[in-house]
């Protein structure tokens, strides 16, 4: 994430808009008008510091502590005492999952993306046996070695693939190509390059060093378990199943991974008004969530098992509730007081816990989670997230609560936390959390125009999303950053 050279610097330069022009003056404005979750208006053309944007807030905000002051803010089963705090919330959803789900044994395809339940152990030294890092020769002992007689068993050549067992007297050579298994007795190789071959008077051939060095003992023998022994662990725990990961545990002699099953997520999008496909109009909304949100959470182990939209109907919310297999629920929309906001409702009706009611983050801030019942057949907890139908403010709800609750499921460690100084000053919300879409060119973290919660402009552009504390923060301040995924 940042850091290295980058154009963000020239796309900025280029597009002046884009980046939040209550807190980086320029032109621009009207184009990129920020969206204010505060009231007084910053009036243009003031001096930073005089009250345009907020400045003040800690030097450095203290790192979240989701195991902090569990229970403040909560009351009994089913009635959180109302919103949590950021941190809080993430520590809820974090701590709602007892274990991870349970270790599946898998092969490398489905394995992808999911989390080691077990140290992946070698099931053989690697490399396996001696091998030749390079095309020439193995020799045996000081040269010039000669090359030949023929060997008994036809390994005049030693290629890839093909071992011998018959050892290379002193004094001789063998050819032998990049990876192939040393003869016993071989004791370097010699380099292609590096050898030349002359005949001698018999007609037989020698091999002479031509390179600049001694061909000292062991040269270009990458010897049997330089990298790992029978058994030695590889990697622990909890890591990521990447392409990298697979190759290693070919490598290693694996042909099952065994991992965390992950966590099926059934996505129930809410909302009449929505439209899958065409142009918006005469009060209908493209559907912004379908698109986005899967990816998004299957980049945190979720397995997508359905999307579906869900008219605005109680009865049905509440059946699709009722009798969703899925580890998690995933709903958007509805969470407010609307005229058809069913979730509350649906979810009282089915006899659903709530763990979290509301948190005090902008945007997002009706978002929910909660335990819901268990559905005949299937075992384990089943819980639901549900994220508020404003797009910016769903994907809040999904870096608030939904990421805590599937990387826990699918038993990956906690989400990295990264702290990038601002650039500028980061506005923030008067008492609750502010996440903001951030660029972050080497001189820190610039927050992006067209962050309103209805609006994807801004997020688009992301490379993460700033953890701005309530009151702002000044320019210099090291914030928490959460990645945006790219993929
Ligand atoms: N009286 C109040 N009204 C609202 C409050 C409030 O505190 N008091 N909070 C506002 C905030 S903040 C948010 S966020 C929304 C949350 O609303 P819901 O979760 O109930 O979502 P909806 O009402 O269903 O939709 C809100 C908005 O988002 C659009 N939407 C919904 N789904 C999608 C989608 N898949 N793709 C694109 N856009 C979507 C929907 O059309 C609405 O425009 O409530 C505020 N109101
Ligand atoms: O907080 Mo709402 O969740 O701003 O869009």
């Amino acid at each position: 994430m940042g850091g290295e050279e980058s154009t963000d610097g020239d796309l900025l330069d280029a597009y002046p808009f884009l980046v939040r022009t209550a807190v980086v003056s320029g032109a621009g404005a009207a184009e990129g008008a920020p969206f204010d979750y505060t009231a007084p208006i910053p009036e243009p053309g003031r001096p930073s510091g005089t009250g345009r944007h907020p400045t003040a807030g800690p030097a450095t905000p203290a790192p979240y502590d989701y195991a902090a002051d569990e229970g403040a803010g909560a009351g009994a089963k089913g009635s959180p005492s109302g919103p949590l705090g950021w941190a809080q919330a993430r520590g809820r959803a974090l701590r709602a999952v007892v274990r991870p789900l349970p270790p599946v044994r898998l092969p490398f395809a489905d394995a992808l993306g999911a989390a080691l339940a077990a140290p992946l152990e070698a099931l053989t030294d690697l490399p396996a046996f001696d091998t030749s890092a390079m095309d020439g020769w193995a020799v045996s002992g000081p040269g010039p070695w000669r090359i030949g007689p023929a060997r008994p068993d036809n390994s005049d050549q030693l290629l890839a693939g093909r071992g011998s067992t018959v050892p290379l007297p002193d004094g001789t050579a063998v050819r032998i190509a990049t990876g192939a298994q040393l003869p016993p007795g071989a004791t370097a190789v010699l380099r292609r390059e590096d050898g030349g071959v002359r005949r001698d008077r018999n007609g037989a051939e020698l091999l002479h060093d031509r390179g600049g060095n001694p061909l000292e003992q062991g040269r270009d023998i990458r010897p049997r378990g330089q990298e790992c022994r029978t058994g030695e662990p590889l990697l622990p725990q909890g890591t990521t199943v990447t392409p990298a990961v697979l190759g290693l545990a070919a490598a290693a002699g694996c042909d099952l991974l065994t991992v965390h099953r992950r966590p099926t997520v059934e996505l129930l999008v809410l909302g009449d008004e929505l439209l899958d496909s065409g142009l918006p109009g005469a009060g209908r909304t493209r559907d912004a969530l379908s698109p986005l949100l899967p990816p998004w959470l299957r980049a945190h182990g979720a397995r997508i098992s359905a999307v579906r939209r869900v008219g605005d109907d109680l009865g049905l919310l509440r059946d699709a509730l009722r009798r969703s297999p899925a580890d998690v629920v995933v709903t958007t929309g509805g969470t407010a007081a609307g005229p058809v906001d069913y979730l509350h409702r649906a979810l009282a009706e089915v006899g659903a816990e709530l763990l979290v009611d509301g948190v005090r983050v902008r945007p997002g801030h009706p978002m929910l989670l909660a335990v819901l019942p268990p559905v005949e057949g299937r075992d384990g907890p089943r819980h639901l997230v549900g994220l508020p139908g404003n797009p910016l403010a769903a994907v809040a709800g999904v870096v608030t609560l939904a990421e805590p609750l599937l990387r826990a499921l699918a038993g990956f460690p906690r989400t990295a936390t990264y702290l990038v100084e601002a650039a500028v000053p980061l506005p923030g919300h008067p008492t609750d959390t502010r996440l903001l879409p951030v660029v972050l060119p080497e001189r820190g973290a610039v927050p992006l125009a067209f962050d309103g919660p209805a609006m994807l402009r801004g997020l688009a552009l992301a490379e993460g999303l700033a953890v701005v504390p309530p009151g702002g923060v000044a320019a210099g301040t090291r914030v928490e950053v959460l990645e945006v995924p790219a993929g």
